[in-house]
C-alpha cells in the first residue's frame, strides 16, 4: 500500500475533520471513516461516557487500537480525533500510511463552531477559550510535524476546502 492511497485529516476539535472528511470521501468515491464514530460503534457508548468511566487515558488507549486497525485499510479518507497526534505510535502510523492534511482553524472560529457542543469532554470547562489555546500550543507542533499539506478551514466554506485538498492530493498522485 502506498502512503498516498489514503487521506488522513488531523487538527483541533472543530477544525472540520469529520465534515470535510465525509465530503472529501464522497468527491473521491471512496469509503469514509471517522475514528471517534468507529470507537463509539465498537464500544456502544459515546465519547463522553468513555471519558467518564475510563478517563482520557482509557479513551487514548481505545483511540490507538482503533488507529492500528484503520491504518491497515487502503483507499480511504479518515477523520481522526483531535488528540490522535499526542502518541508517537499514532503519528508514525499516520505518516507511514496516508497523505496527512492538517486542517488549521483560528481559536475564534473553533469557539464559534463548538459553542453549543456537548460531545467533546475536553471542552466541558469553565473557560473553553483557554482550553483550546492550551491545546493549540501543545499540539500545533505535532500537527505540523505530521502534515503533508495544511489548509485554513476557518476562512472558507467546506466545499472550497475540499477542492483545495483534492488539488493538492491529485498533484502528488499525478
Ligand atoms: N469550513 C467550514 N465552514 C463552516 N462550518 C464548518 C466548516 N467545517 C466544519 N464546520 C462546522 O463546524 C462544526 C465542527 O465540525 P467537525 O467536522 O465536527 O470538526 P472536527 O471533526 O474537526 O471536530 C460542525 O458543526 C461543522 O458543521
Ligand atoms: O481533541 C481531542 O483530544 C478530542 C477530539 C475529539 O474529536 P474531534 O476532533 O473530531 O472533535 C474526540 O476525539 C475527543 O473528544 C478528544
Ligand atoms: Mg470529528
Amino acid at each position: 500500500m502506498t502512503k498516498s492511497e489514503n487521506i488522513y485529516l488531523v487538527g483541533l476539535m472543530g477544525a472540520g475533520k469529520t465534515t470535510i472528511g465525509r465530503q472529501l470521501a464522497k468527491a473521491l468515491a471512496v469509503p469514509f471513516y471517522d475514528s471517534d464514530k468507529a470507537i463509539e460503534e465498537r464500544t456502544g457508548v459515546d465519547i463522553p461516557t468513555i471519558f467518564e468511566f475510563e478517563g482520557e487515558e482509557g479513551f487514548r488507549d481505545r483511540e490507538q487500537k482503533m488507529l492500528q486497525e484503520l491504518t491497515k485499510m487502503q483507499g480511504i479518507v479518515l477523520a481522526t480525533g483531535g488528540g490522535v497526534i499526542l502518541r508517537e505510535e499514532n503519528r508514525n502510523l499516520l505518516i507511514k500510511n496516508g497523505f496527512i492534511v492538517y486542517l488549521q482553524c483560528s481559536i475564534e472560529r473553533i469557539l464559534e463552531r463548538t459553542r453549543r457542543d456537548t460531545q467533546r469532554p475536553l471542552l466541558k470547562t469553565e473557560n473553553p477559550r483557554e482550553r483550546i489555546e492550551t491545546l493549540f500550543v501543545q499540539r500545533e507542533p505535532l500537527y505540523l510535524a505530521c502534515a503533508d499539506y495544511k489548509i485554513d478551514t476557518g476562512i472558507m466554506q467546506s466545499k472550497e476546502v475540499v477542492e483545495h485538498i483534492l488539488t493538492a492530493y491529485r498533484a502528488i498522485n499525478h
